[in-house]
């Protein structure tokens, strides 16, 4: 990938960040005045030691004191108010990203579900979390610290000395944090993501782990899985728990040298005890940023991972294009030289395909395990979008379309059906916020689920989960079916429709068929089972992906049995050489 269109998602960020600018700056102005009033607590040890101590005078303390309280309250007022402004400069940079990072998850995972698309909203959670933290506001503060060595430099040269050699060392150590506990915390990290991703799959999938006796060997994996989590959480924890520790100690020992030394120079004469005192809370204030940006760096690398992978995800999946609306188009296909490649693969699973489908006309895709079949039904409904060729919908290529009103127009019913928790309408309705019921009721009637639902407890308003929860697998299969003739889509795609179906099932779905049919609209149908195929009046057959035939049903059937009878003959001995 080139540098420059690495960027484009980078600057999303930015620009996703830039939105709050005027916050930054309102941020900063408090930092400062936070920082000022930080002087308070030095300021008051100076004045009382010096002035009050030398004087004797009670009145001057009260009034001192009264000042510390009233200037106390409004540094802790302001920094309360500059992390609320933070929490919620981060809030609103998830809010004006969440739904561009999950579409942009959405489509990677629809093609290619790797990790990028897994971890995207857990990413822009993790840069949430840093920008609302501590670490960040600890950020606003460092540029300070230069400030409160200097006013340690006009109490005594040596004390600035101290102060900076320490800081120094400091921020060494800081460094060094970085860089050893950089791979521990991201290996940690994706141990723990790796941990939640088996059990989530173990539990996904109870039923068979219950049925197929796995529970032991599914559990050994997930522990597995668990064990390096918690060893990689262990040896991170332990990295930056050293360093915390070590900057801790370390910060509190130059507090006591710096008080040390403050007493030699009184000794000597060259400071008074007030400076002395000032100077070791002054040190204390310059540092404290620093050793809370080393407690807190697992959450900065982590954040820092999680901005890198978005750059990227949103870099590889841009934004929607804003396209021109079409007219409702006709339910003609053309496909044409289409060659198609799985994501990640080499190798085309379909090559050159060509075949069209006219209004009215229903088209078997027939062919063995592999042939082809599903991965023609994800190009024509855009999901996979062809390597070569094109696939065009009334004249106008797939991508002309915007995928939600593809959607529309394209029915789909997978070869796997799977629903959303949330009632059975709103599942036909495809998860709208507003499901209309006639509309949902026309489907399921047009599917001819509709009687079927109806016995169900609750009928429409039956609540089901992912995996169908009460619904055997035929049920699932005819829900899918409403939804995806819910609409009024001009185009089904139907992948095995009939495979988890009885004949009335079966029976049904070719009365859905037809109806589609005689309304004028299309239907493709990828086959295994001769019943599917019944409502078909042509027939492409696919071999290694592949078009062998494409015909009228009748006479691609007949082929079929012809060029099954010449192997027979050929394998038979004595028959055709
Ligand atoms: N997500 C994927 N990633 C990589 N390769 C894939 C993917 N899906 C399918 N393939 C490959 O594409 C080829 C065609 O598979 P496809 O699922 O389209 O066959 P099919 O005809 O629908 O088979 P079946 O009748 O068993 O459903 C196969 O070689 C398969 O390995």
């Amino acid at each position: 990938m080139s540098s420059q269109t690495k960027d484009t998602g980078r600057e999303e960020l930015r620009a996703a960040r830039r939105q709050s600018r005027q916050y930054y700056w309102f941020v900063g102005i408090f930092s400062a005045l936070v920082n000022l009033l930080m002087l308070t607590g030095p300021m008051y040890m100076l004045q009382v030691y010096d002035r009050v101590l030398g004087s004797r005078s009670v009145a001057t303390l009260i009034a001192l004191t009264v000042l510390v309280i009233f200037l106390y309250s409004m540094m802790g007022l302001l920094d309360y108010v500059r992390g609320r402004v933070m929490g919620r400069v981060a809030a609103r940079f998830q809010a004006a990203l969440d739904l561009r990072v999950f579409d942009a998850v959405l489509r990677r995972a629809a093609v290619q579900p790797d990790e990028l698309s897994q971890t995207g909203l857990r990413d822009l959670e993790s840069v949430q979390r840093l920008m609302s933290s501590p670490v960040l506001l600890a950020a606003f503060d460092i540029p300070w610290t230069p400030v409160f060595l200097f006013g340690l430099f006009i109490f005594h040269p040596w004390m600035g000395s101290l102060a900076v050699v320490g800081g120094g060392f400091l921020i060494c150590v800081t460094i060094a944090n970085q860089i050893i506990s950089r791979d521990p915390t991201l290996k940690s990290n994706m141990a723990v993501m790796q941990a939640e991703r088996t059990s989530d799959q173990i539990r996904s999938e109870a039923e068979m782990v219950q049925a197929l006796g796995m529970r032991s060997d599914a559990f050994t994996r997930w522990i597995g899985a668990r064990g390096q989590a918690l060893s990689g959480q262990i040896t991170s924890a332990d990295i930056t728990g050293t360093f915390t520790t070590f900057t801790k100690a370390f910060r509190m020992l130059l507090q006591s040298l710096m008080l040390g030394l403050g007493a030699y120079l009184v000794l000597q004469g060259e400071l008074s005890s007030g400076a002395m005192i000032a100077g070791s809370i002054l040190m204390g204030r310059a540092l404290a940023p620093i050793e809370l940006a080393i407690g807190q760096w697992p959450l900065v690398t982590r954040a820092r991972k999680g901005w890198d992978n978005l750059a990227q995800l949103l870099t590889e999946v841009p934004a929607e294009k804003e396209r021109t609306a079409l007219p409702k188009p006709a339910a003609r296909l053309d496909v044409q030289q289409a060659t198609v490649v799985a994501p990640g693969e080499q190798q085309a699973a379909l090559r050159m395909i060509s075949f069209n489908v006219n209004p009215g006309e229903a088209i078997g895709v027939i062919g063995p395990s592999g042939s082809g079949k599903s991965t023609l039904a994800r190009a024509l409904t855009g999901i996979w979008r062809p390597a070569g060729g094109k696939i065009r919908l009334d004249g106008a290529s797939l991508d002309q379309y915007g995928p939600d009103v593809l959607g529309h127009h394209i029915g789909y019913l997978p070869q796997r059906v799977t629903l959303f928790d949330g009632t059975i309408a709103e599942n036909i309705a495809r998860l709208s916020p507003q499901p209309d019921a006639g509309a949902v009721v026309e489907a399921a009637k047009k599917a001819d689920a509709h009687d079927m639902i109806l016995k169900l407890p609750q009928g429409y308003d039956t609540r089901v989960t992912s995996i169908g929860g009460r619904l055997s697998g035929g049920q699932m299969q005819r829900i899918g079916l409403a939804r995806a003739m819910y609409g009024d889509p001009v185009i089904l795609v139907l992948d095995e429709p009939n495979s988890n179906l009885d004949n009335e099932g079966s029976e049904a779905v070719n009365t859905a068929i037809k109806g589609f049919k005689a309304a004028g609209k299309s239907v493709l149908i990828m086959a295994h089972r001769p019943a599917a195929i019944k409502e078909c009046d042509k027939l492409l057959m696919l071999e290694a992906g592949q078009r062998v035939a494409f015909g009228p049903k009748d006479e691609v059937l007949q082929q079929m049995v012809k060029n099954h009878q010449q192997i027979q003959k050929a394998a038979t001995p004595g028959g055709v050489r």
